[in-house]
């Protein structure tokens, strides 16, 4: 189902109560306001639903990465509600926090890859650091590889792979402790056209199997080719693209 949202300055429908409350991730009435005072988020409402995939678009310094950063908790409201499966990831601390936050996967424009590490340990250290099992943990790794056409790579360093292979790796680290949320912040900002596509596929398929899609991006040519409901900001507001 398309994601329902609203702002004051919207011409888009309102949001519907009744679709809301199922919604998997949910903004309401959300601003942020940094604290030297930057205005990044103003009055936003969106509504997503378990399986989703949206793309958030919209001018440099439009507040994108923001949204992104209040569902993944490294930033928080100064007004408003963010709700992640009905949890409000503001108000969790230590453990719970650290759980909400293993339910969502997030993959960045630069790809932060662990340059002495490889491929294999690149993905696998979130679940080591989560206490996973080896057992469990190479169980685990192969699909994850497979996912995302790398098993060959498994052995080799970041720096030993393309930039789009980076991306890939990073994808397989975001989604290897199976999260039912991927936030990808510009996650094509550093590809050709044709790597771009292959990362926009693997998102595509992920979401197949049930996983909540958000995108932001600047590349419209690719919103196009990817054909998924789309919400533009513009100085801090939301609105419906399609
Ligand atoms: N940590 C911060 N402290 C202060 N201001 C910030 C901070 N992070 C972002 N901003 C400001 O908030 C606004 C929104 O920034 P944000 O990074 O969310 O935009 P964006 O749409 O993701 O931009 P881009 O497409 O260039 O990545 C900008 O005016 C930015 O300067």
């Amino acid at each position: 189902m398309a994601p329902v949202l609203n702002s004051p300055q919207s011409p888009t429908r309102e949001i519907d109560a009744s679709q809301s409350t199922e919604a998997l991730i949910q903004l309401r009435q959300v601003s942020k306001t940094y604290a030297n005072g930057s205005p990044a988020l103003t009055g936003i409402s969106l509504s997503v639903n378990k399986g989703d995939f949206l793309f958030i678009t919209g001018p440099s310094g439009s507040g994108k990465s923001t949204l992104l950063k209040l569902l993944y908790g490294a930033e928080r409201p100064s007004d408003g509600e963010v709700l992640i499966d009905r949890e409000n990831p503001a108000r969790l601390k230590g453990n719970k926090l650290a759980f909400l936050r293993r339910r969502i996967g997030v993959v960045f424009q630069d790809y932060k890859l662990i340059p002495r590490r490889t491929v294999a340990e690149n993905i696998s250290f979130v679940l080591w650091a989560q206490g996973y099992s080896r057992g469990e943990i190479q169980r685990r790794l192969q699909p994850a590889l497979k996912m995302v056409g790398l098993v060959h790579k498994a052995d080799c360093f970041p720096e030993e792979l393309s930039g789009g292979e980076q991306q890939r790796v990073s994808i397989a680290r975001a989604i290897v402790g199976t999260p039912p949320i991927l936030l990808a912040d510009e996650p094509t900002g550093n590809l050709d056209p044709d790597n771009s596509w292959q990362v926009i596929k693997i998102l595509k398929k992920l979401n197949q199997i049930g996983i909540t899609v958000l995108v932001t991006t600047h590349d419209e040519n690719l919103i196009r080719m990817a054909n998924h409901p789309v919400v533009q900001i513009r100085g801090g507001r939301l609105y419906r693209e399609r």
